[in-house]
């Protein structure tokens, strides 16, 4: 396999920090760019499927292995590849959501926990965060017992976000949970943030879905993405085909129904294997990383009435801002408005913030080493001095 020697994707991010909100987590490394090249075929994976016929048995490629990887990692029963977490989040609705069931979702829960629960024809309802942006057990609770009184049903589903995507604060999902267990509600955490990030340990959490993002999170090629469940709800979410209908006597025997059969075919699933031991290693790292994330913090809220607007001091490197008082004061003078920060940001090498961004903005430091995050906090504060702002 000697294509794409050569090709390190770090050499790319030497030249500029990108701090893309989105980006950080997924991009791949250098064996994920390599197996990229070698298993471009659509059914590369699928040379050596023999019976049972499924992705989840398949030894060569070590798809199989890497399955059982997956759960022991999540500390989870059983994983299967998915493309994309949202469509981790769709098998399981469709699973267990029967129309018109209500389904508890947070304030922060990403478009596609609504959009599964939107296909399995349900009543989405949210739960509020408090003041601090964060998903408390006493505002699930109050939730759940208001929708049990006005559908006079027990919500079938909810959904938590072990870190949310607009804060990037860290939600207490272990006591969410057991509030939700307390009605025997069954619940997906949405670890798209933190799977492939930090360490997430399922029966720790007492989660019974857990589903992460491969492109977001797992240096994987997108769309790429992981559901791992228990041995209590796998039968249910994972059942294989038992189609009863007018068929001419044919069967589909093993193919899981929520999977389609088959998920992640080629490029995808050897793309997040060959990250998967890279990811084993720096989940170890995080709090390095959130040490460097909190340096750029420091720096930024040194600048005059700069805001830092997630939890603070920062528990992931996904961060919210608010620069409405100090940047953007700047920018209403300056001769590139609102371009003016990304402009000088560029200048210095360091992309990935929303381009024209003054007020409210994000930015993700993944994956940057302190050297980097040094040199990003000093920019921020040198472009505010040379405006005058620091
Ligand atoms: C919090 C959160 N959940 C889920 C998703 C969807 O992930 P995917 O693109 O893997 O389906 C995203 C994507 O942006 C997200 O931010």
């Amino acid at each position: 396999m000697n294509c794409g020697e050569g090709i390190d994707t770090r050499q790319i991010d030497e030249l500029f920090i990108n701090l893309d909100p989105i980006q950080a987590g997924g991009r791949l490394t250098t064996d994920a760019m390599k197996a990229v090249l070698a298993y471009g075929d659509g059914y590369s994976v699928c040379d050596h499927c023999t019976k049972p016929f499924r992705l989840d048995h398949i030894s060569k490629p070590p798809l199989a292995e890497f399955h059982k990887d997956l759960a022991t990692f999540l500390n989870m029963d059983t994983a299967r590849l998915v493309p994309g977490a949202r469509r981790g989040f769709q098998a399981v609705a469709d699973a267990l959501v029967k129309p018109d069931d209500p389904v508890l979702l947070t304030a922060y829960s990403h478009y596609t926990e609504f959009l599964s629960v939107e296909q399995a024809r349900a009543q989405p309802f949210e739960i509020p965060a408090n003041d601090s942006h964060i998903i408390t057990p006493d505002a699930a609770a109050s939730r759940i017992e208001e929708v049990i009184k006005t559908t006079g049903k027990t919500p079938a589903l909810m959904f938590v976000e072990q870190v949310d995507y607009q804060y990037g604060n860290q939600h207490p999902v272990k006591d969410l949970i057991k509030v939700a267990h307390q009605y025997d509600i069954p619940v997906l955490c949405n670890g798209a943030y933190t799977i492939g990030i930090m360490e997430v340990d399922g029966k720790e959490l007492g989660a019974d879905f857990l589903v992460g993002s491969g492109h977001k999170s797992m240096a994987a090629p997108a769309p790429s993405g992981v559901l791992a469940t228990t041995n209590e709800w796998a039968e249910t979410v994972l059942r294989t085909t038992g189609v009863k209908g007018d068929l001419t006597g044919r069967t589909f025997g093993v193919k899981e129904v929520e999977m389609m059969g088959c998920t992640l075919m080629g490029v995808t699933s050897v793309g997040m294997m060959a990250s998967f031991p890279h990811v084993k290693k720096r989940v170890k790292e995080f709090d390095a990383q959130v040490r460097y994330g909190n340096m750029i913090v420091d720096a930024l809220l040194t600048i005059d009435g700069t805001q830092v607007q997630s939890e603070y001091p920062r528990r992931h490197t996904l961060t919210r801002m608010n620069t409405t008082d100090s940047f953007d004061k700047v920018a209403k003078k300056h001769k590139k408005k609102g371009f003016f920060l990304t402009s000088a940001l560029r200048e210095r090498g360091i992309t990935g913030i929303l381009a024209g961004s003054t007020r409210v903005w994000k930015f993700n430091s993944y994956g940057i080493t302190k050297e980097q995050a040094s040199y990003v906090a000093d920019a921020f504060v040198e472009i505010a001095k040379a405006e005058g702002i620091a």
